[in-house]
């Protein structure tokens, strides 16, 4: 039976949705609201004539909704999708939200050298296995303690000797004394797609995957 729901696509609220905003104009992704305003979570939209809709949720949840089939498509950061490794398409690399993951720590702690093998650290992270992998490689017993955010603070009140973050300009960690040590890895925004929705909605899918291209690519250039 043909699926008759709108296609879908799940939005970070949150700093990624700003930037987000001109991608989805310049490929005709048209929201018939203002997603920045509206408490609504679900907005209705159009693509090229057709009904299509927008769930407006917070970051780390889209690469669930997405691999769940509850939206066809998302815009998710890799950090994400690094983090949480769900079962989905990543067809495109939207270059917005643009920073870096990073090991970081206070600056005399830093400057007197990465943990020994064997020794023990406490790190504060929203990234648990990213870090636990990252100290797992490196021979050093980290106790990962899971914050949700303002993660530079645990170090000025000793919870933690390292953190595992985002960065982008590098204000937060001067504003807190804190300096990076190692990044891991660069992260931008993905586009993700749902394997299922793709073999059954190609035709709806893959056309949005080339405006969302093109788009990409004028502001790149632009
Ligand atoms: N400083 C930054 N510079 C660029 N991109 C960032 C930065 N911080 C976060 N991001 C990207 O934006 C995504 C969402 O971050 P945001 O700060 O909006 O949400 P969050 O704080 O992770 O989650 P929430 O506010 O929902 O708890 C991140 O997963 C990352 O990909
Ligand atoms: O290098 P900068 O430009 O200072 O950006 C880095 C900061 O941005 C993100 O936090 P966010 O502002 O999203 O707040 P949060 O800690 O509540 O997630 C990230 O977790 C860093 O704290």
């Amino acid at each position: 039976m043909p699926d008759t729901r709108p296609l879908t696509i799940a939005l970070s609220k949150g700093r990624i949705l700003e930037q987000t905003l001109p991608l989805l104009a310049a490929a005709g992704l048209t929201p018939a609201e203002d997603v920045q305003k509206t408490r609504k979570l679900m907005v209705g939209g159009t693509f090229a004539g057709e009904e299509i809709r927008f769930l407006i949720i917070r970051a780390a949840d889209v690469c669930t909704y997405v691999e769940q089939g509850a939206a066809d498509l998302g815009i998710a950061g890799r950090d994400s999708l690094l983090e949480y490794r769900p079962h989905v398409y990543e067809p495109l690399d939207l270059k917005i939200g643009r920073c870096r993951l990073c090991v970081c720590g206070p600056k005399e702690l830093v400057e007197a050298g990465a943990p020994e093998r064997g020794s023990r650290i406490r790190v504060a992270t929203k990234y648990d296995h990213l870090a636990s992998e990252y100290y797992l490689a490196q021979g050093v017993h980290a106790e990962i303690i899971h914050l949700y955010g303002s993660m530079e603070l645990a170090p000025l009140v000793d919870m933690a000797e390292r953190i595992v973050d985002l960065v982008e300009t590098g204000g937060t960690l001067r504003a807190n004394g804190l300096i990076e040590e190692t990044t891991l890895c660069d992260i931008s925004s993905r586009l993700i797609v749902n394997p299922a929705s793709f073999a059954t909605r190609k035709g709806q899918i893959q056309p949005i995957i080339e405006k969302l291209r093109q788009a990409v690519e004028q502001s790149d250039n632009g």
